[in-house]
């Protein structure tokens, strides 16, 4: 039979893949299928056509599943289905894709049904959800109550608490054990944290909030029960999930009890580009998938690397070719370049900055976009130099990763007040909110909130408080505000603007630059007329906040042109022709926090893996001498000696053009400044006498 021409530019593996089980007979669902494949090998683009085809081939929209590690991969992955789609059905297919609703991260679709199905499981359906930050503020007033912040020795922080409360629900492992494994130094705690996670527990459903970990931990024991778990597998007739290796042991528990038997179960990997194991994944969950079905899943490899030239390509091999275990097979390419990659040494930061913006700049003049162009790092804060230098050139970029728009001060600010409005039980905002007022503090918040916890209409009863001294006309209007919000049928996201014209006085009182921060609150109600409520508004944007600014909002950039500034974990899944990556030095990556054990070792290596392979015609790494330490203010020097990192040993270096910048010239005025000698000292003693 000819090939169907949306799945002519597939090479043969890729299609088998696609076609994989479709269409064999009326009504029978094809069986578990695994694709596994290495970086740039069209992964994406094959499970974008697997969907498309299933949709050609009559398959109902409405009843596919399709998980993604980000929003904006979902996003991504719906407008390529619509692509293939359009080249058989025509003008219909924006109809059929626009039906593909279930496509999302775990967590949103977990939220999602979560809601569907809380009455059976004794849920209020009208929860609300909270990120980390929430999640450690609450663990913190927990540690308070029970007084362990007092302790003598010290108690582990808010934040490492949350990480071991995380780490234990995700791996579905005991306490003990995860502080055996990860937590040696606070195991003496085991009682107090088992204490302090009860308690946390207990508070979470009083105020009827579920933190992440809750959509996958209630998800799981829902599905549980075998005829709600047969009910909700039954909504779908295809399940397909992207980046399967880093997905999370609860994560592959929900998936097999929603398609125990895995027909129409398709899940998509690299488990050399496994880099979430701080959040539980597992990459055992990639290996094992076939052997959990009789017979066992059908495997398809995908080794043709359609990115990278080949020279790039052969140095990202070799660093992964030393990594412990491996799976996937190594990968080709027919892309020949006479190009290696760079390995660039600079003397520090300054100069890492400058050989940067200079190499940038004459790429563009040479006709690269600057949007074809890329820096990526290990750390957020890594970055700190180079986007100072590139302000001062009034060089554009936008830089995904690290803090959130949403972790700014004044974004939290008008998010509490919508979250308590949704959801009046909410602590953690509720304490947020009131003590924005004038004169309100801790003390005084806690207690109008203990007082109306036990009403049934919390924000009715919040009428009846009498208002708190000092707090003058700010407190009625308030209260009305509230009120106003919690009124059913109040319209979508002209709410959101009511929240604004209250907290714009706020915002000036609290906040020294209110002027730019205005501009995000703005920005804040773009994003929000993109959402049909403000229960979705809430739950998809604590899920899945926007990485930049301009992620979603400030759409006039969009036709700009700006240079990328990347994490590497924000990198994944993405391509440019040139790469760039900065400090690549022992410390930086492997970061000088992961060198603990063998497991993180190797997933630095895996980290720089994922970094090299997202280039196209370029890479080049740079290895500063010395670099600044982090965690001292912005003037602290200490500084450290660096050296280039151990994932690229000295028989790597063959695949590499090693080179100084700037190339040394012989007549330097540095070096002639060397040769000067004065007599500081005595100069400063002869200003007195
Ligand atoms: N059959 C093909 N012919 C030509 N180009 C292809 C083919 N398949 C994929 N590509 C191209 O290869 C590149 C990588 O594809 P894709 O992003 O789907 O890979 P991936 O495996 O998901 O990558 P990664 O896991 O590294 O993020 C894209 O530019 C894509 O257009």
């Amino acid at each position: 039979m000819a090939t169907a021409t949306h799945l002519e530019k597939l090479n043969e593996r890729q299609r088998c893949a696609v076609e994989y089980g479709i269409g064999a007979e009326e009504g029978a669902q094809a069986g578990p299928l695994l694709i596994i494949a290495g970086a740039g090998s069209g992964k994406t683009n094959t499970l974008a056509h697997r969907v498309a085809h299933l949709i050609v081939n009559g398959a109902d929209p409405r009843r596919i599943l399709l998980m993604t590690f980000s929003r904006r991969a979902a996003a991504e992955m719906s407008r390529r289905v619509e692509r293939i789609c359009a080249q058989v059905l025509g003008r219909s297919s924006g109809m059929m894709t626009d039906a593909l609703s279930w496509a999302g991260t775990f967590h949103g679709i977990g939220a999602r049904l979560l809601r569907i199905y809380a009455e059976q499981i004794g849920l209020n359906a009208e929860f609300t959800i909270h990120d980390r930050e929430d999640s450690a503020d609450l663990i913190n007033l927990i540690r308070h109550e029970l007084g362990f912040s007092k302790t003598e020795s010290r108690f582990p922080t808010k934040g490492t608490c949350l990480a071991i409360y995380s780490r234990t629900v995700n791996a579905e492992m005991r306490l003990n054990e995860v502080l055996r494994s990860w937590y040696p130094w606070v195991a003496g705690w085991e009682q107090q944290l088992q204490e302090l996670f009860a308690g946390y527990v207990e508070a979470k459903q009083a105020q009827n909030v579920l933190d992440y970990d809750d959509l996958l931990l209630y998800w799981a024991q829902m599905v549980s029960d075998a005829s709600l778990a047969d009910d909700i597998g039954n909504r779908f007739d295809y399940v397909l999930v992207d980046e399967y290796q880093d997905t999370n042991k609860l994560q592959s528990s929900v998936l097999l009890a929603l398609k125990p038997d895995g027909r129409g179960l398709t899940v998509v990997g690299d488990d050399a580009q496994s880099i979430y194991s701080f959040r539980a994944a597992t990459v055992r969950n990639i290996l094992d998938f076939p052997k959990q079905f009789a017979p066992a899943a059908e495997i398809v490899t995908l080794d043709r690397n359609y990115r990278s030239t080949q020279p790039i390509l052969a140095a990202a091999n070799g660093v992964i070719d030393l990594a412990r275990e491996r799976f996937t097979k190594n990968l080709w390419t027919d892309r020949e370049s006479a190009e290696r990659p760079k390995l660039l040494t600079v003397k520090d930061e300054a100069d890492q900055a400058n050989c940067i913006v200079e190499q940038v700049l004459a790429n563009r003049e040479s006709g690269m976009l600057l949007k074809q162009q890329a820096v990526l790092f290990r750390t957020s804060s890594h970055s700190g130099p180079l986007e100072v230098e590139l302000t001062r050139r009034n060089i554009p970029f936008v830089k995904f990763g690290g803090l959130k728009f949403l972790d700014s001060a004044h974004v939290k600010d008008m998010l509490a007040v919508l979250r308590f409005a949704q959801n009046p039980r909410d602590r953690v905002a509720g304490f947020r909110l009131l003590q924005m007022l004038p004169g309100v503090g801790p003390q005084t918040a806690g207690k109008i909130l203990d007082t109306i916890a036990a009403d049934p209409e919390p924000l009715m009863a919040l009428g009846e408080v009498p208002a708190p001294p000092r707090s003058g006309t700010d407190w009625m209007s308030l209260v009305e505000l509230l009120q106003a919000l919690r009124k059913p049928g109040s319209a979508w996201p002209t709410e959101i603007e009511m929240a604004r014209m209250w907290y714009e006085p706020h915002l000036e009182r609290i906040h020294e630059d209110a002027e730019t921060r205005r501009a995000d609150l703005v920005q804040l109600e773009q994003i929000a007329a993109g959402y049909p409520s403000r229960e979705r508004f809430l739950t998809e944007l604590t899920l899945d906040p926007p990485d930049a600014t301009s992620d979603q909002a400030g759409v006039p950039l969009l036709d700009e042109d700006y240079l990328i500034l990347s994490t590497i974990h924000s990198a994944k899944g993405q391509e440019w022709r040139s790469v760039f990556m900065l400090n690549v030095v022992d410390g930086c990556i492997p970061s000088d926090l992961a060198t603990g054990t063998s497991h993180e070792l190797e997933e630095e290596r895996r980290l720089l893996y994922v970094g090299m392979t997202r280039a196209k015609d370029q890479l080049a790494l740079m290895v500063p001498q010395r670099f600044f330490t982090g965690g001292q203010h912005a003037q602290g020097d200490r500084h450290v000696y660096a050296s280039r990192t151990r994932f690229i040993p000295a028989t790597l270096l063959q695949f590499f053009e090693s080179a100084n910048w700037p190339v040394a010239s012989p007549n330097v005025s540095e070096r002639s400044a060397k040769q000067i000698r004065i007599d500081v000292a005595a100069r400063m003693r002869t200003m007195w006498r």
